[in-house]
């Protein structure tokens, strides 16, 4: 049996003959290691040794000692040669230390590892397979025993002991759900897993264990004159890291290294510690559990790292998982301890940190800038517990060598902080790079991390949803026993397109999603009207006087086939030529000019128009100067615009207010051509719609297929931006929210004027189904129930342009491949939309309601994502 002896750790000065040794010992493996890799160059030579003494090896010996097998393996094989064992061992401590991949890690190696050793009471049996004859069967063996594989705590606490017995001192306590790499050993039967202190509760990287080894060290103030405040006594042991002549230690303590010369204290060796994996004999069952196991909770996947898996069956709205947070970043008001260290030119430094922003595959750059949220990570970091920051280090976060911005922005911080923010001071730049990577990777609503919940992968079509009042997740939808746990990392972004979610996901969390709704065919967010099956569809009215004719070809030299009478109404067969259509005049068909500017001399004067497929009405001729064009696609927003501002604002071309952002978005829409304005016909309810699939439209019914993106994501960008998030001031005056509302804010009434503009463009260019359209419809209900809530006055029109929106919302929800039910975006605004209207006299507000009700009745109401935006039109209301 294997104990550690801590007293060996007794400090004890290293003697010359001792140095020696260690000398002989790094040439033997320098030696070994020059046969086993005979192609690596000196550097990596050096690289690799260095590495092997972080994982204590520094010698053959050593080597041999450490893992104690060699001896067994050749007990149990003979045959197998010492040269041969030394390169698996080699090969094993070299894994170990980072230097090569590690050969079967992962799933496959870490069952093995656990096979047949019958942790958990569980025999495996053989139906892993493996190499059993010879030989075969001793490395296969060998390597096995050698290799750390992942645990994971399942029981409550389990004691990390400083022997493999039950009475062994206790020098650590693990909680559940933590991960930890370790070395299983049997001893009596029982299996135990070996782990290094300082990788489960040894605190951050940087922070190591030192003992006083000769007198005469002290406790000192640090930040002022040298100050002793305490003698240390030989032998006692200290966490600190050292900074020049210096250890410093927590609480802004330091304690002297070597002022005369003398060394005070000494780093204590790596050491280890046991875990008793089983504890079915205590009554307990099992303690840990190796990772990969086929049927566990927690697995590693080959691409996303470690995922959370159900082990059993879960209807719609269960409870499957249920967690404490260990650790909460500080608010806002927290951080306000630390304001004097804020200072103006901390603040002017802080607000240059940035990086170049740029999605693989695509050009347009942007930037990443840091944010107040990672100072708040790194003051909350600097202040945990030496545990809880170990914690956080073991959350996934990305690479410190990789070239996403958000590396650079919170190293960056790091250093920022570790110079200004005194908590700050002690803990090295890279971890406190990596908390602030680690914090901002796996922070929940709530500003918690949780040792399990931090597990579970994103999906844009999760099975489960966190309820954050409850610190639970609850199922979306039925899910099978090993199915893998998903959540989504979004919230009402959930509601973009793919291109965009990808995008938001790349830059915040550092990945590219790959989940069922990013990798789909077709992105059902993208859905634009089809204009040829529009065209298709469209009746004209011959408005010129006395008529026009019809001709065989699209020019007016065209045969003249028939004269058509003012007031007389066209099919048209969907064919079109500039300004010419092809239509059909009872058992005629032909060509007829729509617009007469293509005359010589040109006639300023549209000579036939669509008929709105609604009201039959010919639709207004803008060349004519007329005020209010009754385009459908442009009518509900002109509609609602007058309800909401006054006349004179929705007419005012410019405003003298208006800001570079709106002046340079006012542009992009005028530049617009009008000439991609849909037919009315597209604006139908059957009208077919076409699919996005990759990089081009097609439409299912018709055939035709659409590449032009430039205008789709210009409009994308600007409903991006207008409605997804309104620009919003505090409110002034003093009237509390209603329920279900935030703090009340204002829109600015040009800020409104220019939402319906772009709401308008995006619907007469995409049609009525497009993601853009459907986010202006949400900015317009949330309009809508804010001016029902705060406004003067009642506006009739209100009641059933909100409940329409509300119902179209609704409808488009339930097309989409979403897992969230449309109650949770719509529940609190079906529900104020219920209570502010619930009283009004008209029948076809009742009815729509009634509608709504038994929508949102059937559904099941677990979260509310997209909570209601109070947007108060600035000068809307008056406050008393
Ligand atoms: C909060 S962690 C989730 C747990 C993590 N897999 C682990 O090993 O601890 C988030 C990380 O998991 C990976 N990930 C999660 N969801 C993913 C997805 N849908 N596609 C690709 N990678 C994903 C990414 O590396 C991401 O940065």
């Amino acid at each position: 049996m294997e104990t550690f002896d801590w007293d060996a750790l007794d400090g004890q000065e290293r003697t010359q003959a001792e140095d020696d040794e260690l000398a002989q010992g790094e040439a033997q493996l320098r030696a070994l290691l020059l046969r086993a890799r005979p192609k690596w160059s000196s550097r990596e030579l050096e690289a690799a040794l260095r590495k092997l003494q972080m994982v204590s090896v520094a010698s053959v010996a050593q080597l041999a000692e450490v893992l104690l097998l060699p001896k067994v393996a050749v007990s149990v094989s003979p045959k197998l040669e010492l040269d041969e064992l030394e390169e698996e061992v080699l090969n094993v401590k070299l894994q170990e230390a980072g230097v090569v991949q590690p050969r079967g890690f992962g799933f496959a190696a870490a069952r093995a590892g656990h096979q047949g050793r019958g942790c958990n009471g569980r025999p495996r049996g053989d139906r892993h397979g493996g190499d059993r004859d010879g030989d075969g069967r001793c490395r296969r063996r060998l390597s096995r025993s050698l290799e750390a594989i992942d645990f994971v705590v399942v029981f409550e606490r389990v004691a990390l002991r400083a022997s493999m017995a039950l009475d062994g001192e206790v020098v650590g306590v693990l909680t559940r759900g933590r991960v930890l790499r370790g070395v299983p050993q049997q001893d009596a039967g029982r299996p135990w897993v070996k782990v290094k202190l300082q990788e489960v509760n040894g605190g951050p990287v940087a922070v190591r264990e030192w003992q006083v080894v000769a007198p005469g060290a002290g406790l000192e103030l640090a930040d002022t004159k040298p100050k002793r405040v305490k003698e240390l006594s030989l032998g006692s042991v200290l966490h600190g890291h050292m900074e020049q002549h210096w250890l410093k230690t927590r609480q802004g303590k330091a304690k002297r290294h070597d002022s005369s010369g003398r060394e005070f204290f000494r780093c204590l060796p790596e050491r280890f510690g046991w875990i008793l994996v089983n504890g079915e004999h205590l009554g307990l069952g099992a303690l840990l559990q190796p990772l990969s196991v086929d049927d566990g909770f927690l697995r590693r996947l080959p691409d996303r790292g470690l995922g959370l898996f159900a082990t059993q069956e879960y209807e719609e709205g269960d409870c499957v998982l249920e967690e404490r947070p260990f650790f909460r970043r500080h608010g806002v008001a927290q951080l306000k301890g630390h304001q004097k260290f804020f200072t103006k030119s901390f603040r002017a430094k802080f607000e240059q940190i940035k990086a170049p922003f740029t999605m693989p595959g695509d050009e347009a750059q942007s930037h990443v800038y840091a944010s107040p949220a990672m100072l708040r990570s790194a003051v909350s970091f600097c202040s945990a517990s030496l545990m809880t920051q170990q914690m956080i280090l073991e959350l996934h976060h990305p690479p410190l060598s990789s070239s996403h911005p958000l590396v650079s922005v919170a190293l960056a911080v790091a250093k920022l902080c570790r110079s200004a923010v005194p908590c700050c001071h002690e803990v090295s730049e890279e971890v406190l790079q990596r908390a602030i990577l680690a914090i901002e990777m796996n922070i929940f609503v709530g500003e918690c991390c949780f040792l399990t919940f931090c597990r579970m992968n994103h999906s844009c079509f999760p099975n489960v949803v966190y309820i954050s009042e409850k610190r639970q997740f609850r199922a979306l939808r039925k899910i099978q026993k090993g199915e893998e746990l998903l959540h989504s990392y979004l919230g009402r972004e959930l509601l973009l397109p793919t291109e965009l979610r990808r995008r938001l996901l790349w830059r915040s969390k550092a990945f590219e999603c790959d989940c069922t709704r990013c990798t789909a065919e077709e992105d059902p967010m993208r859905r634009v009207a089809c204009r040829s099956c529009a065209h298709a569809k469209e009746h004209y009215e011959v408005i010129f006087h006395p008529g026009v004719w019809l001709r065989s070809e699209p020019s007016l030299q065209g045969k003249q086939l028939a004269f058509l009478n003012e007031g007389q109404r066209l099919k048209a067969t969907g064919e079109r030529s500039g300004s010419w259509i092809h239509v059909k005049v009872e058992r005629q068909v032909g060509w007829v000019l729509t617009n007469g500017r293509s005359l010589s001399p040109p006639l300023q004067k549209m000579l036939c128009l669509p008929l709105d497929a609604e009201s039959w009405r010919v639709v207004a001729d803008p060349y004519d100067g007329l005020p209010l064009p009754e385009w459908p696609g442009w009518r509900l927003w002109h509609e609602a615009a007058l309800l909401f501002l006054p006349v004179d604002d929705v007419q005012t071309p410019v405003a003298e207010d208006e800001t570079q952002e709106e002046a340079f978005s006012r542009e992009i829409l005028e530049q617009l051509p009008a000439d991609l304005d849909l037919p009315c016909a597209a604006f139908t309810q059957d009208s077919p719609c076409c699919r996005f699939l990759g990089d081009r439209w097609s439409c299912p019914s018709c055939g035709e297929e659409v590449a032009d993106l430039t205008s789709e994501r210009l409009l994308g960008r600007l409903a991006e931006r207008t409605f997804f998030t309104p620009k919003m001031t505090p409110a002034l005056g003093s009237v509390s929210a209603k329920a279900g509302t935030s703090a009340l804010k204002m829109v600015k009434r040009l800020f409104v004027r220019q939402a319906f503009e772009l709401s308008a463009s995006c619907s007469q260019r995409l049609g009525p189904r497009h993601w853009s359209v459907q986010w202006a419809r949400l900015f317009l209900v949330d309009l809508a129930i804010s001016r029902l809530n705060y406004g003067v006055g009642r506006f009739p029109a209100l009641g059933i342009l909100l409940l329409d929106a509300l119902q179209e919302l609704w409808s488009w929800l339930t097309t989409l491949d979403l897992s969230h039910d449309p109650s949770c975006f719509l529940l609190t605004r079906t529900l104020e939309a219920q209570h502010l209207l619930g009283n009004d006299p008209d029948p076809l507000v009742q009815q729509k309601l009634r509608t709504l009700q038994t929508w949102s009745e059937s559904c099941r109401k677990q979260v509310d994502i997209l909570p209601l935006r109070p947007l108060i039109i600035d000068g809307s209301i008056s406050f008393q």
